[in-house]
C-alpha cells in the first residue's frame, strides 16, 4: 500500500524494557546468534568488550567537542551542509530540523573533508584522527556483519561486510552535538513549536527515523537522549529510553540490511531527546555500500514462507529517493515489490 510509506506519527508513550546487550568476546557461534536475535527483535543492540581502544574513542571526542565550541562565525564556515559539512538545526533539505548542530563527513579518507574550513588551527590533526576512528568503526562494523553473516546461514557470510569494507563504499560519520534546552511547560507557553512531544518528554534533538544505510555505530558521551520505537505488541509500540554508557557502542540495523534480508532484520526507528541540564554528543558511523552496489534480498532470505518483498535497487537510486523525502518518511515501502507491481508509475 502505498499510503504505508507516510509518515507514521507516534505517541508519547515511554516504556522501560530490557534491551539486548551483546559481549564480544564471547563464544563466535554464541555471538553470533544472539546478533541475529537482537536485530530481529529491535533491530538493535549495545556491544561490550568491542575492541575499540579508548584513545580513539577519546580523541576523536576531544575534536568533536573543540569544534563545536569555536565561535558560531567560525563553524558556519563548514557549512551549510550539501549534504555534507556543518548544520545547525536545519536537518535534511526537505524542511526537517531539531535541536542539534552537526557535522556530517564522508567516511572515506581519500574524499576531501573541508578539513581547512573545520580545523583553521590543525586540519592535518583532524584528518588524522577522523580516519583513525573511522578505520576502527569499519573494522568494528565488519565484524558484526560477518558474525551476522554466519548467524544467518549465509552460504558466503561475507557478502554483508564486504559492502562496507569496499575502498568505494559511501559510508559517513556524523557528530552531533545537543546543547542543553529547556523543557518545562512554562519554558514552552511562548514557543510556536510547543507540541504534545515537547512538553512531555523534553524537546526534541533529532526525529524520529530509520537509517537508510546498512549498519550504525552510535557512541554517546554519558548524557542520555536516544531513545527507539519497541516493535509493536499487544500493548502497542512506545519509546523505550536507551540508558548512556560512553564505554559501548550501540548498533543498529539500517534500511539496506532490511531489504537484503528479506524484512527478517528491522531497520529500528528511533530519536533523540535533549535535556535541560547537560549537553550531549554522538558520533555515528553509518556503514553503507558503494554508490553503484546493487541491493537485492539474498537468496537465502527468500523462502515459500517469505516470499520476496523487496524489488532491487542500487544505493545511489535509494539515495535519490531519501533525499527527496522527509526524515519520518518510511523510504523502503516505495521499494516493495508489490508497490512495482500495483503501481508501476511510482517506480521509476
Ligand atoms: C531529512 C533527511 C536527513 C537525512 C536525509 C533525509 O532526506 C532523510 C534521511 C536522513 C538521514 C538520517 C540518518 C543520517 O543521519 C543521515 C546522514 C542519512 O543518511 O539519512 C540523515 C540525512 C542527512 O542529514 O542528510
Ligand atoms: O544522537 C543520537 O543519539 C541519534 C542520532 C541519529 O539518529 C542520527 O544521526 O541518525
Ligand atoms: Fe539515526
Amino acid at each position: 500500500m502505498v499510503a504505508a510509506s507516510l509518515s507514521p506519527v507516534h505517541g508519547d508513550d515511554i516504556k522501560s524494557l530490557a534491551l539486548p546487550i551483546v559481549d564480544l568476546s564471547c563464544h563466535r557461534g554464541l555471538v553470533s546468534e544472539l546478533i541475529v536475535k537482537a536485530c530481529e527483535e529491535f533491530g538493535f543492540f549495545k556491544v561490550i568488550n568491542h575492541g575499540v581502544p579508548a584513545a580513539v574513542i577519546s580523541q576523536m571526542e576531544t575534536i568533536a567537542l573543540d569544534f563545536f565550541s569555536l565561535p558560531a562565525a567560525e563553524k558556519q564556515r563548514a557549512g551549510p551542509p550539501n549534504p555534507l559539512g556543518y548544520g545547525n538545526k536545519a536537518i535534511g533539505q526537505s524542511g526537517d530540523s531539531g535541536e542539534v548542530e552537526y557535522l556530517l563527513l564522508h567516511a572515506n579518507p581519500s574524499i576531501s573533508q573541508r578539513g581547512s574550513t573545520i580545523s583553521r588551527m590543525n586540519p592535518t590533526k583532524f584528518s588524522c584522527v577522523v580516519n583513525e576512528y573511522v578505520e576502527s568503526m569499519q573494522e568494528l562494523a565488519g565484524e558484526i556483519l560477518e558474525l551476522l553473516g554466519e548467524g544467518l546461514g549465509l552460504a558466503d557470510s561475507g557478502v554483508l561486510s564486504r559492502l562496507i569494507r569496499d575502498s568505494e563504499s559511501d559510508s559517513l560519520l556524523r557528530l552531533n552535538h545537543y546543547p542543553p534546552c529547556y523543557n518545562n511547560k512554562e519554558d514552552i507557553s511562548s514557543d510556536s513549536s510547543n507540541d504534545k512531544d515537547t512538553v512531555r518528554s523534553g524537546r526534541i534533538g533529532f526525529g524520529e527515523h530509520s537509517d537508510p544505510q546498512i549498519i550504525t555505530l552510535l557512541r554517546s558521551n554519558g548524557v542520555g537522549g536516544l531513545q527507539i520505537l519497541s516493535p509493536s505488541s499487544s500493548d502497542g509500540a512506545a519509546w523505550v529510553p536507551v540508558p548512556p554508557d560512553p564505554t559501548t557502542f550501540y548498533i543498529m540495523v539500517g534500511d539496506l540490511l532490511q531489504a537484503m534480508t528479506n524484512g527478517r532484520l528491522v531497520s529500528v526507528r528511533h530519536r533523540a531527546m535533549v535535556n535541560s541540564y547537560s549537553s550531549r554528543l554522538s558520533m555515528v558511523y553509518f556503514g553503507a555500500p558503494p554508490l553503484h552496489e546493487w541491493i537485492s534480498p539474498l537468496p537465502e532470505m527468500i523462502t515459500p514462507q517469505m516470499p520476496r518483498c523487496y524489488r532491487s535497487f542500487t544505493w545511489a537510486e535509494y539515495k535519490r529517493a531519501m533525499y527527496s523525502l522527509r526524515l519520518g518518511h518510511n523510504r523502503l515501502d516505495h521499494f516493495r515489490q508489490d508497490t512495482m507491481e500495483e503501481y508501476p508509475w511510482l517506480v521509476k
